[in-house]
């Protein structure tokens, strides 16, 4: 894999927050078997938003997968804050990891706050009245108001969904936020105010966070460094404009071609001014 950042002697010592090693993800047996991820290696430092770009079924869905601890690895080793992901699994693993999927995956059934408090409520260690102060909590932090507490989830906009997927994702204040296509299906300006509220809290939170995007004006507004899949593993991490000009058909196609080019154009003009 080419690492194409400067990365400071410190940070590259400092225990990454995930630490993927030699990965192999094969589905299937025998004939039928179909690996995705082969020798694939990648860390994530803290404090970092690495976003994972690369072609559709590339398997960026299933390494989010792997780092929920949701699959076995057929080799090689998927480490969360120091501990295999696999043994997150339970009661434990929404402490440790919190998960914004692509579609919310809200529980239809449920309300807003009980969304959002669900964690935490089946965690069975707080009382029902703090449950509730901490999910209203993470609701305003995500910027809903008490009113929409009672909603339920058919009665929410795309938006709405996206931000109350968002607060039941921090309610155990964990400190790695894996996020699947977080703008996709808001139109640009509500993935613009979406993407400064996921750069918000993660400065406020100092949550370490992975996301895979397709939409590059996410990319650009939201990611510390890149990580393109392709061939089975990550063949190139940097930052956003150094990962552009690496040499490979994917990156060409995905950063220079016309919607690349627009958005990397606020790049551009900054590095001229
Ligand atoms: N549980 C499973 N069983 C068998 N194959 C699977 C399973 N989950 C994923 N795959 C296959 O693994 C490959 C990678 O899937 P994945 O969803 O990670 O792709 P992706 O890179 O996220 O794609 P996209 O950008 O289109 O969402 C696909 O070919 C998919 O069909």
């Amino acid at each position: 894999m080419a690492d194409l950042s400067n990365v400071p002697a410190a940070a590259s010592r400092a225990e990454p927050v995930v630490r993927i090693e030699g990965l192999q993800t094969t589905f299937g047996k025998g004939a039928e078997a179909y690996t995705v991820h082969q020798d694939l290696s990648l860390t994530v430092q803290r404090g970092e938003i690495l976003a994972l770009v690369g072609g559709s079924g590339t398997g960026k869905t299933v390494l989010l997968r792997q780092m929920l601890g949701l699959l076995h690895p057929a080799r090689g080793s998927v480490t969360v804050l120091g501990r295999p992901a696999l043994e997150m699994g339970g009661q434990g693993a929404a402490s440790r990891v919190g998960m914004l999927f692509q579609h919310g995956a809200l529980f239809s059934a449920f309300n807003v706050l009980d969304n959002v408090a669900f964690a935490l409520r089946e965690q069975g260690t707080l009382p029902a009245e703090l449950v509730r102060d901490a999910a209203l909590v993470k609701l305003q932090m995500v910027g809903l108001k008490p009113e929409h507490a009672t909603r339920m989830p058919a009665d929410l906009s795309g938006g709405m969904i996206k931000r109350v997927a968002l607060a039941r994702a921090l309610i155990m204040d964990p400190p790695l936020l894996l996020l699947d296509e977080p703008t996709a299906g808001l139109d640009p300006n509500g993935a613009d105010e979406f993407c400064e509220l996921v750069r918000e809290l993660h400065d406020a939170l100092e949550t370490t966070m992975v996301m895979v995007t397709h939409d590059l004006d996410t990319l650009f507004a939201l990611a510390t460094r890149v990580a393109v899949l392709a061939d089975r593993k990550v063949i190139v991490t940097g930052t956003p404009t150094e990962v552009a000009h690496f040499p490979h058909p994917f990156v060409k196609q995905f950063f220079l071609g016309e919607r690349g080019r627009r958005a990397m154009a606020p790049v551009q003009a900054g590095k001229e001014t």
